[in-house]
């Protein structure tokens, strides 16, 4: 069992935070005073007032050692998306999971804030300002998706008043912005191989994106307003930048923006579908063979065809959430922030 002696408030960890959203997570809490510990598989860089402490979230012994004297836990790290592999989906969110909370039980932890993710309700079909009271997907788009859901009920159903653990959960969607490894990457290197040509769709899908900064404002009103007599308590909130937008027109700002052409052609959303499951189903058969890795996935042809946007009023009432970024001016300062994929660079 680790020591214990009592928790400065200003004193936490953040698992996962060598990642993209973790990275910003950390940059604004040390801003705003706290001293930080980073656990994370892997060490990304360095910054006065934040410990790092590298290892596996699965191992609790390496936790804890991280979160000796802490207070209030992020959990924000998971494996990628793309990475569409079960047993370590499983292993990292699920079981890590409840490693995370067994260790905060022995460590003195009083506050644990999982980044969740909006898809927890999502099934592949449209949703339009949606509310958290929506019920969990019965059918989740991918594995990521299936134990995203899982890990959420562990941690909100682990908040105890009685035991002095209270836990919440923030359900951010399509997080972008500075050094984000996902979205503008992806996107450019599509576009660069001649496949950002074509709408799926009629084009009209509106879409939440999230600007990293009000992500990561959303994390940390939680966690200052998360209190036993608080409505937080064991709770999901969305936080998006309130602002939905076309799909394809935020994908097109950033295309331009970075000197690429807008995609113009419409393609039926029903046949580009099926034909990502015809090569989801052939990469599945052939895997033990070769492993192929398909850019029009099953999923992200749902993403990018679909209406999906959250309401955030909840975050609104029983935190004070408001977006700080506003969407024109996130998508300047992500374009502005990668010059290297700009068009002949
Ligand atoms: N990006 C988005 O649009 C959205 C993200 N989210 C959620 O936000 C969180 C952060 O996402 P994001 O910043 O994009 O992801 P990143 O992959 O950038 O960050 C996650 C970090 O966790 C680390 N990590 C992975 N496995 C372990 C492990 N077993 N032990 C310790 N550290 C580990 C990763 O290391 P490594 O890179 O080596 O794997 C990485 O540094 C995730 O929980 C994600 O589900 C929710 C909604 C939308
Ligand atoms: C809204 C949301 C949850 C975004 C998450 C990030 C990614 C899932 C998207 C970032 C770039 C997107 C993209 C496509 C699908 C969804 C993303 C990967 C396409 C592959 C969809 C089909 C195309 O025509 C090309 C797109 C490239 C960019």
């Amino acid at each position: 069992m680790a020591t214990r002696t009592r928790p400065s408030s200003k004193r936490c960890a953040v698992i996962g935070g060598s990642g993209f959203l973790g990275r910003h997570l950390v940059e604004r809490l040390v801003d705003r005073g706290y001293t930080v510990n980073v656990f994370d598989i892997r060490q990304a860089y360095e910054l006065p007032g934040v410990t790092f402490h590298q290892g596996d979230l699965c191992d609790r012994q390496a936790l804890l050692l991280a979160l000796k004297e802490v207070s209030v836990v992020f959990h924000c790290a998971s494996p990628a998306p793309a990475s569409d592999d079960r047993a370590l989906f499983q292993r990292v969110n699920i079981d890590g999971t409840r490693t995370v909370i067994q260790a905060c039980h022995e460590a003195g932890v009083q506050k644990l804030i999982l980044t969740s993710s909006a898809s927890v309700v999502f099934e592949g079909t449209d949703i339009k300002n949606g509310r958290e009271d929506l019920p969990y997907a019965k059918k989740p788009i991918d594995y990521y998706t299936e134990t995203k859901i899982v890990q959420e009920k562990l941690v909100l159903e682990a908040c105890s008043k009685e035991k002095g653990f209270l836990t919440v959960a923030i359900r951010p969607h399509g997080i972008f912005g500075p050094r984000d490894p996902q979205l503008v990457p992806i996107l450019i290197d599509t576009a660069r191989r001649g496949k950002m040509k074509f709408i799926i769709g009629d084009g009209s899908n509106l879409v939440d994106f999230t600007y990293v900064e009000n992500v990561v404002h959303g994390h940390i009103l939680a966690a200052e307003h998360l209190k036993a007599d608080s409505p937080l308590c064991g709770q999901a909130y969305h936080i998006t930048n309130d602002e939905p937008v076309r799909f394809w027109d935020f994908m097109s700002q950033i295309l331009e923006g970075l000197g690429y052409s807008a995609p113009r052609y419409h393609l039926p959303y029903t046949l580009v579908y099926g034909i990502a499951l015809l090569l989801w189903l052939m990469a599945l058969v052939l895997r033990p063979l070769i492993r192929i890795k398909p850019t029009f996935t099953p999923m992200r042809v749902a993403l990018a065809g679909t209406h999906h946007y959250y309401s955030c009023a909840r975050a609104k009432k029983d935190m004070g959430y408001q977006p700080l970024v506003p969407l024109r001016e996130a998508i300047v300062r992500t374009v502005e922030s990668y010059p290297h994929l700009r068009k002949g660079a």
